[in-house]
């Protein structure tokens, strides 16, 4: 890790505040980067890595822990914010749930002028999904740069991660808003985590 890289993510970092409804979005005062991703694929669990906090973002066994917008403020003052979402495409969820959370994730992410990049994350074990593509063609049409992030690599042996990375890279090309390099990453042994703490700080700085 570089000395700036280090700094910033071994500084303080705070969580600002939940958002259930758009009305209660903090002031975009500074950049954000966005973290989205299916229920349970590890949203939470890759923040805290970034970050090396162990439960600054909570992280769950249940999915669909995450219900709300949270913002995390990174530097004192803050350099730019983390937002954790809700995760998508969660079974059971309520079709009231379901409904919400598209009202609030599609306004978010259309109407906020200080979102650099949105994160996406993919699990490594599953690749990317009918919903995670309904996800980046909304993105790809509103313009909204992405990259995507494989995760729980831990989890797939050598060989498999190699084909879900071919396989996912194939498919991001077809997405004009998508990052064309991806990351892959394992919240649980650290992987990657430097690399994604370099294409974060390279979002805000875009
Ligand atoms: N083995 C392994 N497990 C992981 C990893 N990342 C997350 N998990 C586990 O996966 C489960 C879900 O992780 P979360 O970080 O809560 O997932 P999320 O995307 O925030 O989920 P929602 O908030 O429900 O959308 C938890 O039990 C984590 O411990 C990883 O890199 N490796
Ligand atoms: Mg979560």
């Amino acid at each position: 890790m570089n000395d700036m890289t280090s700094k910033i993510f071994s500084g303080p970092v705070t969580f600002l505040k939940s958002a259930p409804k758009l009305e209660f979005l903090p002031d975009p005062t500074v950049p954000e980067i966005a973290f989205a991703g299916r229920s349970n694929v590890g949203k939470s669990s890759l923040i805290n890595a970034l970050v090396n906090r162990n439960n600054l973002a909570r992280a769950s066994n249940t999915p669909g822990r995450t219900q709300e917008l949270n913002f995390f403020d990174v530097g004192d003052p803050a350099l730019f914010r983390i937002v954790d979402m809700p995760g998508y495409g969660y079974a059971k969820a309520p079709v009231k749930t379901v409904q919400q959370w598209r009202y609030l994730i599609n306004d978010y992410l259309r109407g906020r002028a200080v979102l650099k990049r949105v994160f996406v994350l993919i699990d490594s074990r599953h690749g990317i999904k009918e919903v995670d593509h309904e996800i980046m063609k909304m993105l790809d049409n509103a313009a909204i740069s992405y990259r995507i992030v494989l995760t729980k690599t831990d989890k797939i042996k050598a060989t498999e991660r190699e084909a879900v990375e071919a396989d996912t890279m194939t498919k991001l090309r077809k997405h004009v808003a998508a990052y064309p390099e991806l990351s892959v990453t394992s919240a649980e042994k650290k992987g990657g985590i430097e690399d994604l703490r370099g294409a974060v700080l390279e979002a805000v700085a875009s």
